[in-house]
């Protein structure tokens, strides 16, 4: 799969700091989901050999603003041998999304997914995200795979990501929701008229090994601050499954206070992600306390590495905080992208989380 590809840019902040380099002369965009969208195309030659996407893609560029066609025509485009794609970001966890409706098979297998998704060779992104037909009456199924092929049950950013993206294949706009069959069963997202993405992520799973893990459970079957040696220290965690699997810690049996940008994630975080007790691997997230409703974390995600947010993370790390008596029920937490709106309902037993999604740029690339 040669990555060759023309790559069409919406008006979001990362695309009009590529524009402003592009072009001296300033063009006005409008968002993708007003009435007269306007995109820069920028074009790299099919079958051309292409390294590096972005530099080839802006070494040959052609500028058509504004383009006839709206982001539907563009993924209405139906060529065999080309995926379109959206890429869209939820606080910098980024993901290529695809319009799979017509179809129970992935258009892009595993193997595929990883190279579309390498940062340096490919388009770049923590995953690849399928909108597929519903099951059991759910308008639709969500299905992604990770940086590394592997498939999650479940994926939060990517989910709010997913709803932005179904409401502009279907051309609606203001609230609305859906009900979305995902392996972590069914999820509700709600794009909200401040155009975030409110979700209804159902109940957290604590049972041992339903999470799944192999550390000694308490009497209720849960694993709440129990002890996990990694790299020669003795880590307090909780382990919390969101439909994936999360393993939650505030610090080590030395230190509660964890300062979290002193961490050496790449260093620590596989050996999380890889440890015995861990048979599904895991999620990581290290968390630090501002207030009980003030927290920040930092992710190192089963089959992508460190990410700049994780959605089911910032709710697992919730989730941990309560059982702990560390944290109410509803907290701001902070991740390197930015900030997510988590609460634990009481009435419900669901988690319900708030942020954004937002489109990066469109593009096609020959598979
Ligand atoms: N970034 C995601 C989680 C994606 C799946 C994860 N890497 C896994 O393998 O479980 C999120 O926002 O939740």
């Amino acid at each position: 799969m040669a990555i060759a590809a023309a790559i069409t840019l919406p008006l979001t902040t990362p695309s009009r700091r590529f524009l402003a380099s592009a072009s001296a002369n300033p063009i006005r965009f409008s968002s993708p989901l007003t009435a007269q969208p306007k995109y820069l195309k920028i074009a790299a030659g099919r079958g051309t050999q292409c390294p590096n996407f972005r530099i080839c893609a802006a070494s040959s560029m052609r500028i058509e603003a504004p383009e006839k066609g709206s982001p539907d025509s563009f993924l209405d485009r139906k060529e065999s041998d080309i995926l379109h794609f959206v890429k869209y970001h939820g606080l910098g966890n980024d993901f290529i999304l695809v319009d799979n409706r017509d179809t129970t098979e992935p258009k892009v297998s595993p193997d595929q997914a990883v190279k579309l998704c390498d940062r340096n060779f490919g388009i770049g992104a923590d995953g690849v995200i399928f909108a597929m037909p519903g099951v059991n009456g759910t308008d639709y199924t969500m299905r992604i795979f990770n940086s590394d092929g592997s498939e999650p049950e479940m994926c939060g950013n990517g989910i709010r990501c997913l709803a932005k993206f179904i409401a502009e294949l279907e051309n609606s706009r203001g609230k609305q929701s859906f009900t979305i069959h995902t392996g972590a069963g069914l999820i509700v997202p709600e794009i909200q008229e401040d155009g975030k993405v409110r979700v209804d992520m159902g109940e957290p799973i604590l049972k041992a090994t339903d999470v799944p893990t192999k550390l000694p459970p308490n009497k209720d079957q849960s694993v709440v601050k129990a002890r996990l040696d990694v790299d020669g220290s003795a880590w307090n965690v909780t382990c919390v499954s969101m439909g994936n699997p999360h393993c939650v810690t505030f610090g080590t049996s030395q230190s509660q206070d964890l300062q979290v940008d002193e961490l050496n994630l790449s260093d620590i975080g596989p050996k999380f992600e890889h440890h015995v007790m861990f048979p599904a691997r895991t999620n990581t997230e290290f968390v630090q306390v501002f207030s009980p409703t003030h927290l920040k974390m930092r992710v190192w995600e089963r089959g992508a590495g460190a990410t700049l947010a994780c959605g089911t993370g910032a709710c697992a790390v919730v989730v941990a905080a309560v059982l702990e008596d560390r944290a109410a029920r509803r907290c701001t937490v902070d991740l390197p992208g930015g900030p997510l709106d988590i609460e634990w309902s009481e009435k419900d037993n669901h988690i319900y989380m708030t942020g954004p999604a937002e489109v990066v740029f469109y593009g096609s690339v020959p598979l």
